[in-house]
């Protein structure tokens, strides 16, 4: 997957131009930055993103690319399945909890493949790959190509995340973190950029059908004063957070009720 995602990046301009500057829902769309319509800084990021289930999407070139990642986007499905199945244990639900009540396992739920490419910057301290966020979604399954750069924030520092070979890391997102009503806490991260190596990194965001109403679980909400976030649907979510450009857990913190 890594290789055909850096195939795709390699190639001509013109042949990635028709899917340049395209909008949310479209199925695939590439540029720079994160939206270059709202963002006030560009970012030292190039990005590749398709929405790869319910319906699949591939673009035709490299030639490669469709083949690999279905099946990349077929077995990070079921990784996030049985992820979630052991996060629903955790919580004292059953095991198949988040799946079914959110319909993860259906045929509609929603899967968006996210590939980053990070060139070589000159003077790496003046940019940023991406701001500090958390992602949309329950789960994100990241990969990377061995290039460091990766950060995430922990007790108020930012660590920085070694690249072990042949891992993946997951992050939990933000609905992970509404649905279990604070219980789980999605992670901020950022990437920044280096001076050497070009990194590509590979993320997939795993959520429920676009119109699925994500709101606390009420198992895991003691009473009407517990309830710590406001519910939305995943499509108005992913609407909300691209309308702006990233920054922490802003689009979290409009749901969220203030104690
Ligand atoms: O490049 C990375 O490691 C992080 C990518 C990321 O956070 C994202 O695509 O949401
Ligand atoms: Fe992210």
């Amino acid at each position: 997957m890594v290789r055909e995602t850096e195939s795709f990046f390699d190639l001509r301009g013109e042949e990635k131009k028709q899917y340049a500057g395209k909008k949310l829902f479209d199925p695939i769309r590439c540029g720079t930055s994160f939206n270059a319509n709202v963002d006030k800084t560009l970012l030292w990021r190039d990005y590749l993103k398709i929405h790869v289930h319910p319906h699949f999407n591939a673009p035709a070139k490299p030639s490669g690319f469709s083949k690999v990642l279905q099946e990349y986007c077929e077995k990070t499905r079921e990784m996030a399945s049985e992820l979630l199945r052991g996060i629903s244990e955790s919580l004292g639900l059953e095991e198949r909890y988040i799946n079914e009540k959110l319909g993860v396992e259906s045929s509609e739920s929603h899967q968006l493949f996210v590939a980053n490419m990070y060139p070589p910057c000159p003077q790496p301290e003046l940019a940023m790959g991406l701001p500090p966020h958390s992602d949309h979604g329950l789960l994100t399954i990241l990969m990377q190509n061995g290039i460091q750069g990766l950060q995430v924030m922990h007790k108020g520092k930012w660590v920085h995340i070694n690249p072990l070979p042949n891992s993946f890391l997951v992050n939990t997102g933000d609905h992970m973190e509404i649905l279990t009503n604070g219980k789980y806490k999605s992670v901020v991260h950022r990437a920044v950029v280096n001076n050497k190596a070009t990194r590509i990194s590979i993320g997939t965001a795993h959520g429920p059908p676009l119109d699925t109403l994500v709101s606390p679980a009420k198992e895991l909400v003691a009473d009407d004063a517990d309830q710590a976030y406001l519910g939305i649907t995943y499509r108005n979510y992913l609407e909300l957070q691209q309308s702006k450009s990233l920054s922490g857990k802003s689009c979290l913190d409009r749901l969220r009720f203030s104690m």
